[in-house]
């Protein structure tokens, strides 16, 4: 019988072993999305206990506790630290087989030198050894990044932020990371959601450009996208929660704003049209700052209205959406791609019975220049697991290519969380490994490591071009 995660944990042969171990385990990681927050990141947060670090924000863990039985007070409520420490090590051994069990022990085994399984016997021995540590030297968050080996961190944030962090962090010459700021700016697609005229009057006010008409609108954002630029973005992500597509004239798009302007809630066929030109614009925008457009199809969020209006967004009340998306996926594509201005482009989906569907499309649009312009992004949340993972890459694999995927990314809002990034580096040598084992492809390290190191880092370095990466010395270089 294997060892618990030991050292080939998820290895099943030798080819798998030797990819991993030779090839992908030391790689660099570029995190090009996430959740963290960069003034933690700048003021170097240590967290006063592993519930904090552990469980304030995380919300696949609160998901599961609340399918354990254990009640709201010990997750997000007044519950003490750890009270709720304990509830999270009696929920541990029940989460078997999903990823969080075996994310929770590598999180313990890799930061904290533990090898013992969390339970409610060991809770009061791991709760010790953990706050020791972290309220020891070596255990800010920006310890936490440099130990796993990250060099990029892609921030997630509103148009309207001031990026103070950002601008500060790259001030600073010690630090070896870049942190760089994502334009996300769903807030202003959003045009029938409530908030939508306050987020309006932000985005004047951080641009400084009176917003009277649409095109003062695209001005604004035109103007923070620049400011992002100058502060190190070059990603922009989009949740496209349904992903519409309406043709509209500006002249259509403009009268549209003009009414919501004045208060008015506006037809869903014009919120179509206003989501697809706005969309269209910025994509072209994207395209002309060489920056990479991110797509997060078909969740389906917020499920739960009592919850949603007591702890907000984000807080493990969302789901899998169904919605087609073929159609106006391709539409909004086809409409950047026959002006000359599709950008680099990353598609994620939230339902897997998406994934042929992505991995088709994304070669109706690659541009014959740069390998792997038009991304499948990784599985992503609900997917992000070894079944999501593999049916992702098989399907990408099957349709396109594997060997030009940029890899894995955290997504998450956790700092322990880049062992995720191994989780997945296994997970990918185990299936070349088994393709080499069952003879369909041919014993060539030089071929298979090299892809397994550009999946890993390299294919990620080369598409995104930061910058601050272009001059940094690499422990080895691409074998490929
Ligand atoms: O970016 C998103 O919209 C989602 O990733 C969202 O933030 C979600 O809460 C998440 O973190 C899934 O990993």
């Amino acid at each position: 019988m294997e060892k618990f995660m030991g050292e080939n944990f998820l290895l099943k042969n030798d080819t798998a072993v030797t990819l991993f171990h030779d090839y992908a385990k030391e790689m660099p990681i570029i995190d090009y999305h996430c959740h963290l927050s960069p003034q933690e990141i700048y003021e170097n947060k240590k967290f006063k206990n592993i519930t904090e670090a552990w469980l304030y924000g995380d919300h696949y863990k609160w998901r599961v506790m609340r399918a354990n039985g254990i009640s709201e007070e010990l997750i997000t409520g007044d519950a003490n630290d750890y009270e709720k420490f304990l509830a999270w090590a009696k929920t541990v051994p029940m989460t078997i087989g999903n990823p969080l069990y075996n994310w929770t022990h590598l999180e313990l085994q890799r930061f904290f030198e533990i090898d013992e399984i969390l339970n409610e016997q060991s809770a009061p021995g791991i709760w010790e050894k953990t706050n020791s540590l972290l309220n020891g030297e070596g255990f800010g968050v920006r310890d936490l990044i440099t130990k796993s080996k990250v060099k990029v961190v892609c921030t997630t944030d509103d148009p309207v932020d001031n990026l103070q962090y950002h601008l500060q962090l790259r001030e600073e010459q010690d630090f070896p990371v870049v942190v760089v700021p994502g334009f996300r700016p769903d807030k202003g697609l959003e045009i029938n959601r409530d908030g939508f005229l306050e987020w309006v009057e932000k985005l004047s006010e951080a641009a400084n450009i009176e917003i009277v008409t649409y095109e003062d609108f695209l001005a604004a954002l035109d103007e923070r996208a620049q400011f992002f630029h100058s502060a190190g973005g070059v990603v922009s992500d989009h949740a496209l929660d349904s992903i519409v597509y309406e043709e509209a004239t500006l002249e259509e798009v403009t009268k549209i704003f003009a009414e919501r302007l004045i208060g008015k809630k506006i037809s869903i066929t014009s919120e179509k049209k206003f989501k697809t030109y706005t969309l269209v614009y910025l994509g072209k925008l994207y395209s002309e700052l060489g920056w990479t457009m991110q797509f997060h199809i078909n969740a389906h969020r917020n499920n739960n209205t009592k919850m949603f209006k007591k702890l907000g967004p984000d807080t493990g009340y969302d789901s899998v959406n169904d919605d087609p998306i073929a159609k106006p996926l391709v539409h909004i594509l086809d409409a950047l791609d026959k002006e000359n201005q599709l950008p680099k482009t990353i598609l994620y989906s939230l339902n897997p019975n998406d994934n042929t569907i992505i991995a088709s499309i994304i070669n109706s649009f690659q541009d014959g220049q740069t390998p792997g312009k038009i991304q499948f992004g990784t599985a992503w949340w609900f997917n992000d697991t070894k079944d999501g993972m593999l049916e992702q890459m098989k399907a990408l694999s099957n349709v396109g290519l594997l060997s030009r995927f940029i890899g894995m990314l955290t997504d998450s809002r956790s700092f322990l969380s880049y062992t995720r990034h191994e989780y997945f580096r296994r997970i990918v040598c185990n299936m070349i490994g088994e393709w080499v084992e069952n003879g369909e492809v041919p014993n060539d390290l030089v071929l298979l490591g090299g892809i397994v190191q550009r999946i890993a880092y390299y294919n990620a370095k080369e598409y995104f071009q930061f910058p601050e990466l272009v001059h940094v010395h690499e422990i080895s270089e691409p074998l490929l």
